[in-house]
């Protein structure tokens, strides 16, 4: 490793993670005045040297480590479920922008299950409205639904691609309203970055930086301002002091081991990572493992339930132009008495490139897909046109994360992955392709695939006032160790029913200034 600036030093913050969470809280901790470092297990890459228009070569943006899986729907890990390196998740995201709904912090209240948030909506509110305009994310004059109804701080994006206007057209067929999505995608130039101009390879990395990730915004903010960002590095254990304070992390460069000391520990490293890691740090003061006396670390963790349904049509839709994603309908978010089921769901007009395509299909339900049928999907390709899911699951502790006795190169036990539905879960999702399925057909098409699929984990160290059922307090604050913080997307109570980004993102905010207003307490050499 090159000379280091904070080499020997402690510091105010170590942050493990420069994802969403982890960027952020680095850019507002250094610009406070405070020594941070940030510890990612992944590259800093450069997006015009590093990112190629190459589906299967960018598939080395996700976490590709081997993980266990098991359960009775067990998850796809790799590209679609975490980011490594700077920038995290934010990388090779889609960027579809959303607030959850003021319903989405009380599932508990209004519809008898999982669990209230410890915060509501009008908390993260002026959170939202700082990272949207910080970024300037590109919307509608009006969204439809939800609290927060626009203006964006950008115009929406258009021209929209032909499976947008596929998506729209069905909608609006079935009296079913849709809109615009808001994207962390630039509709215009904003702080020397161009404007989006529909390459549409979101999910391989942003070339021409139109797209936001804290690799190109908030992490050479952070570096501006003093922060240490040091990439390659895997952080394996929280280290602990006497005291029952959290004195800095250990984490393995190179093939060697280095300690760096902290006044504040954060962990910022997503829903496998940060439980496994607080599991792996267990010592005799804490046998389960940090933070962990509720026993809740790693346990509830969350997905999104992401089916994708394929029509054809007999005109074209060349599902690869355009972003991924450019109309949405939250029409069916909300619990309605009459499905059966309660909590809701997003329905997405969602592009895919042929490789996404193939392997999509490949699963389709009702038995694998090859051979001549396979053959003759894949030449038609340029008809087919595409709805995806983005619905409520209900937490379960019984889906976790624990730790096998199997272990990776850094001497790490590997992550067992846990994960099954529940009946609300798959009665929503029944539900939801029947929608999906109308839509397409409205606008012409013909259903012929349906593809099983998940996205966006959340929790596994979950928030709560109550720490025998909780880990971290609302700003991610451990309520066994002052000085040792989670705050990413292993906080989420529930899932919601929208992307959740821009919430991982304003937890973060609100967590950075929590942080600072405590600088005095916490010790830390904050200007705040
Ligand atoms: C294909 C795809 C599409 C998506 N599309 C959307 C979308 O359209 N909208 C949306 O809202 N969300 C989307 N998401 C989800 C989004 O990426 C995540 O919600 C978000 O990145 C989570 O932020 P985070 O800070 O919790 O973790 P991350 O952003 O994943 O950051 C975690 C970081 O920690 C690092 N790390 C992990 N363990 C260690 C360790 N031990 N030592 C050092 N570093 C470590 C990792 O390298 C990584 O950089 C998408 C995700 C994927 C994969």
């Amino acid at each position: 490793m090159n000379k280091r600036k904070y080499a020997g030093e402690e510091v105010d913050v170590v942050i493990v993670g420069a994802g969403a969470a982890g960027g952020v809280l680095a850019k507002e901790l250094s610009e406070a005045g405070m020594s941070v470092v940030v510890l990612d297990a992944g590259p800093f890459r450069d997006p015009q040297k590093d990112f190629a228009s190459d589906e299967l070569a960018m598939k080395r943006l996700g976490w590709q480590d081997t993980r266990i899986v098991d359960g009775s729907d067990p998850l796809t890990m790799g590209h679609n479920n975490s980011g490594r390196g700077i920038g995290g998740g934010t990388v090779h995201f889609t960027a579809v922008f959303l607030r959850f709904h003021d319903a989405d912090f009380k599932a508990k209240t209004i519809d008898g299950v999982a669990d209230d948030w410890p915060i509501e909506y009008a908390d993260l509110e002026p959170y939202y409205a700082r990272i949207e305009k910080e970024i300037a994310v590109s919307g509608p004059k009006h969204f439809p639904w939800g609290n927060y109804q626009g203006p964006y701080p950008y115009p929406e994006r258009e021209p929209l691609s032909p499976n947008a206007y596929m998506f729209m057209n069905g909608c609006e067929k079935l009296g079913i309203t849709s809109s615009v999505a808001p994207l962390a995608i630039l509709s215009a130039p904003f702080e020397g970055r161009p404007p989006c101009i529909n390459r549409g390879f979101c999910n391989q990395g942003c070339m021409p930086d139109a797209k936001f990730s804290t690799l190109i915004v908030h992490i050479p903010k952070a570096i501006k301002a003093g922060a240490e960002v040091l990439a390659d590095c895997m952080v394996t254990q929280v280290l602990m002091g006497k005291d029952g304070r959290a004195t800095g992390v250990a984490f393995v460069h190179d093939g060697r081991t280095y300690e760096q000391k902290a006044k504040v520990v954060i962990v910022s490293a997503f829903v496998v990572e940060s439980p496994r890691l607080l599991l792996n740090s267990a010592n005799a003061q804490f046998p389960d493992g940090l933070a962990n006396s509720s026993g809740m670390v790693g346990k509830s963790i969350m997905v999104h339930s992401s089916q994708d349904v394929y029509a054809k049509f007999n005109e074209e839709i060349r599902l690869y132009k355009g972003t991924p994603v450019l109309a949405t309908t939250q029409e069916f978010y909300r619990t309605d008495p009459r499905n059966g089921f309660v909590r809701g769901y997003t329905l997405h007009s969602h592009g895919a490139r042929p490789v996404e395509f193939a392997s999509g299909i490949s699963k389709a339900q009702g038995g694998p897909v090859w051979g001549e049928r396979f053959r003759e999907t894949m030449l038609n390709y340029n008809h087919y046109g595409r709805v995806t899911l983005v619905g409520e699951v209900l937490p379960n502790p019984a889906n976790r994360v624990t730790l096998t006795d199997e272990k990776d190169e850094y001497g790490v036990p590997r992550a067992k992955v846990t994960f099954g539905y529940g009946d609300n879960d798959r009665k929503l999702i029944d539900h939801a392709v029947g929608n999906m399925s109308a839509i397409l057909e409205a606008a012409g098409g013909k259903v012929e695939y349906v593809i099983p699929d998940t996205a966006h984990m959340m929790g596994g160290c979950r928030m709560g006032n109550d720490p025998e059922s909780s880990v971290v307090n609302s700003y991610g604050q451990t309520h066994d160790i002052p000085n040792l913080f989670v705050c990413d997307a292993s906080m989420f109570v529930t899932s919601g029913a929208g992307n959740p980004t821009n919430t991982v993102m304003s937890l973060a905010l609100r967590t950075a200034d929590y942080i600072k207003e405590k600088a005095k307490k916490l010790e830390l050499s904050g200007s705040v």
